[in-house]
């Protein structure tokens, strides 16, 4: 043989989406659409069809879908994912010698010149179809023969664009000209909270109304009500379990705990228990799946941190000393994320020989807590852990329980955090906290939903953490922490707080650290929690928002318009299905009033250069008639640091 398929003319390239050339599987959630892509085309000047073929992964048969010429090349199958699990795609496309001779037939027709050739032709096409396929043939035959029978070539014409005669002809195509794309790509469909949800991050210990008691989950479970009505739907704990005693750290960090420091809860384990024990004060494990339940009845997942490391006299450092490294003098180095070192935790050594039963020991962690009902991990720190584990751990987990969700913490390089992210971590902590500026905002947004990332990475936006105070909280006070939330909820469709210090305003740092002072890490606070804030109420008023837009719960339906201001930032998100339209206006400047002539990209909202609209201010209350793409606004950030205008069309309008 010459050359293998040589019958096979058309290219196809580029498909999409794929991750890594298929190495990794791309991520959607389910009732998403999947946009099944690739440039697909031929030599000369033939018609040309294409296919994408879909399956949840391990089925047999295959469903296919059609593919669309968009533009240039570019073809496209719309795939709506309605069952969670992995699904498999692959790319076929072949020369449509149908289409071609019935375009150039009419094309002849409607120019008044003699088709009877061309009928002839047709015929033969439909005779080879005929010949090929059984279950169509006497169908085909008999078309064939009209053609050459009609003695109007006008009725042949008719019949040769006939829907009937295309379909059949498009699902009988000739197999040997057919170009099959050589690789299978995967796409994970997950559920709908992997891609829009809404965290509260909380230490139980303190969540006791009593100043001289621990926090207990019972305590917390009087907080769901409040929690709930403030519309988030993760409650997010750092560890529960026993807390280190052997250099547990005392008050702001120190290296050495008084009586009475209730220690960080990142050192885990004590004589009582390791990553499996509940720290007994705050309850047992019957009051924890309580609070599972309890939370589960005000819509809220309870999300648990794993954070594989030990505190100096964690059992499993007496039971399986060769998970850890030795130095000579029979110490085992502390763990670091450098800069920031821990002195009272031991991490693990993922080259220890032994590596298969720590693994397993490892995901019986995530196993045992998932018995107990969580679904929702907050992984600590995953960068310092083998990626290789976590490719297997998390797919292991998630094959049996596809409900589970993975958060990865990893505040470090960025191809680190891709490479996790495609190792199946469902999402991801990202730099969104430092990026302050209209270009930081623009670039990095373009970076997150405009590259390869939007197949596979999942922004989970924090405008803070227990670990990070940035310097805009600190110097812009209540009007930087409005306006820094309202770009996380709207940016972003996940997005987290740590929650009593955020919504109360505490923003004093630890001398010139990115950290606050008196951290709730190394001490138990006692919050008041029924004092009004207006950060806690537009903080409400932004998760209503959230739930009620579906073009807030997608992170990748952004585009930015242009505005005359640089401390101006304005974009435009849609959800078509929803027929929700949201333009988001927000003023970057805590300090002054700023204004701005933004120019909307019209065309995506479907109005005219000229048109008149109503905007709706979904946040600050309000409403404007604009006209066309350019219009004026202006912002105070004592008053409401942000619009977020719902649009709505003027006959929708006067309805
Ligand atoms: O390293 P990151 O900044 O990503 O922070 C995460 O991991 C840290 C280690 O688990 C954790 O640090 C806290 O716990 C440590 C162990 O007890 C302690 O030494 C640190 O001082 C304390 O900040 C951090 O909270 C977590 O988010």
């Amino acid at each position: 043989m010459l050359y293998p398929g040589g019958k096979k003319r058309v290219i196809i390239t580029n498909v999409s989406p794929k991750v890594e050339e298929g190495r990794f599987p791309a991520k959607a959630v389910v009732e998403q659409d999947v946009i099944i892509a690739a440039d697909i085309f031929s030599d000369g000047h033939d018609a040309i069809a294409a296919s994408a073929y879909i399956r949840t992964a391990g089925e047999r048969q295959w469903a296919e879908l059609p593919m669309r010429f968009v533009i240039n090349d570019y073809w496209q199958a719309v795939f709506r994912a309605t069952q969670k699990g992995m699904h498999e795609f692959r790319v076929t496309a072949w020369v449509d010698h149908y289409t071609t001779w019935k375009k150039g037939v009419k094309k002849k027709y409607d120019a008044g010149q003699d088709v009877r050739v061309e009928l002839q032709i047709g015929a033969e096409l439909l005779r080879d179809a005929a010949s090929k396929n059984k279950g169509e043939a006497d169908r085909l035959n008999a078309w064939a023969a009209q053609l050459l029978e009609f003695t109007d070539p006008g009725q042949g014409v008719l019949l040769a664009l006939s829907n009937d005669v295309a379909a059949v002809m498009y699902w009988h195509r000739d197999r040997d000209t057919i170009t099959e794309y050589p690789v299978t790509y995967r796409v994970e469909v997950e559920r709908k909270k992997a891609g829009f949800s809404t965290w509260y991050e909380l230490f139980p210990r303190s969540a006791s109304p009593d100043v001289s008691r621990h926090g207990t989950f019972r305590d917390v479970a009087k907080l769901l009500p409040r929690i709930a009505r403030m519309g988030f739907d993760v409650l997010y704990f750092p560890p529960i379990h026993p807390i280190g005693e052997v250099n547990r750290k005392g008050k702001n960090n120190s290296l050495t705990a008084n009586p009475g420091d209730p220690g960080s809860p990142w050192a885990i384990g004590n004589r009582l228990g390791g990553h499996k024990a509940i720290h007994p004060e705050l309850g047992s494990l019957a009051d924890f799946k309580e609070l599972i339940k309890a939370a589960g009845d005000h819509d809220i997942e309870i999300a648990m941190d794993i954070a594989y490391q030990c505190a100096p006299d964690h059992p499993y450092v007496k039971q399986h000393p060769q998970w850890f490294t030795w130095r000579p003098d029979g110490t085992v180095q502390y763990a670091e994320n450098p800069p920031k070192k821990y002195e009272d935790i031991l991490p693990f050594n993922f080259e220890t020989d032994d590596w298969e039963n720590l693994w397993k020991e490892l995901k019986s962690v995530v196993d045992y807590w998932i018995d107990a009902g969580i679904r929702v991990f907050r992984i600590d720190n995953p960068h310092t852990k083998a990626f290789a584990f976590w490719e297997w751990m998390i797919r292991e987990v998630r094959e049996q329980y596809p409900d589970v969700i993975f958060l990865a913490e990893a505040f470090t390089r960025p191809r680190v955090m891709e490479r996790l992210a495609k190792a199946g971590f469902n999402q991801s902590y990202t730099y969104f906290t430092w990026r302050n500026t209209k270009h930081e905002i623009e670039q990095y947004m373009t970076e997150l939903t405009g590259t390869e990332m939007r197949h596979y990475f999942r922004p989970n936006f924090w405008p803070n953490t227990p670990d990070i105070l940035p310097p805009i909280l600190t110097h812009g006070g209540e009007n930087a922490h409005i306006m820094r939330v309202v770009l996380a909820a709207t940016l972003s469709s996940n997005y987290g707080l740590y929650g009593p210090v955020y919504e109360f305003g505490i923003n004093t740092p630890h001398g010139a650290k990115e950290e606050y002072l008196d951290n709730e890490k190394y001490e138990i606070k006692h919050w008041e929690w029924d004092q009004y804030t207006r950060i806690g109420d537009i903080i409400t008023r932004l998760n209503r928002i959230r739930r009620e837009n579906a073009a807030l719960q997608s992170t990748w339906n952004i585009q930015f318009a242009q505005t005359s201001n640089d401390q101006i930032t304005c974009y435009v998100k849609i959800d078509a299905d929803a027929d929700n339209q949201l333009i988001i206006v927000v003023n970057l400047d805590v300090y002054h009033t700023q204004a701005a002539h933004v120019t909307l990209p019209v065309g995506m909202l479907g109005i005219g250069h000229h048109e008149p609209y109503m905007v709706v201010d979904l946040l600050g209350g309000g409403k404007y008639r604009w006209v066309g793409d350019i219009n004026y606004v202006e912002l105070n950030p004592y008053q409401m640091p942000a619009h977020i205008f719902k649009v709505v069309k003027l006959q929708q309008h006067e309805q």
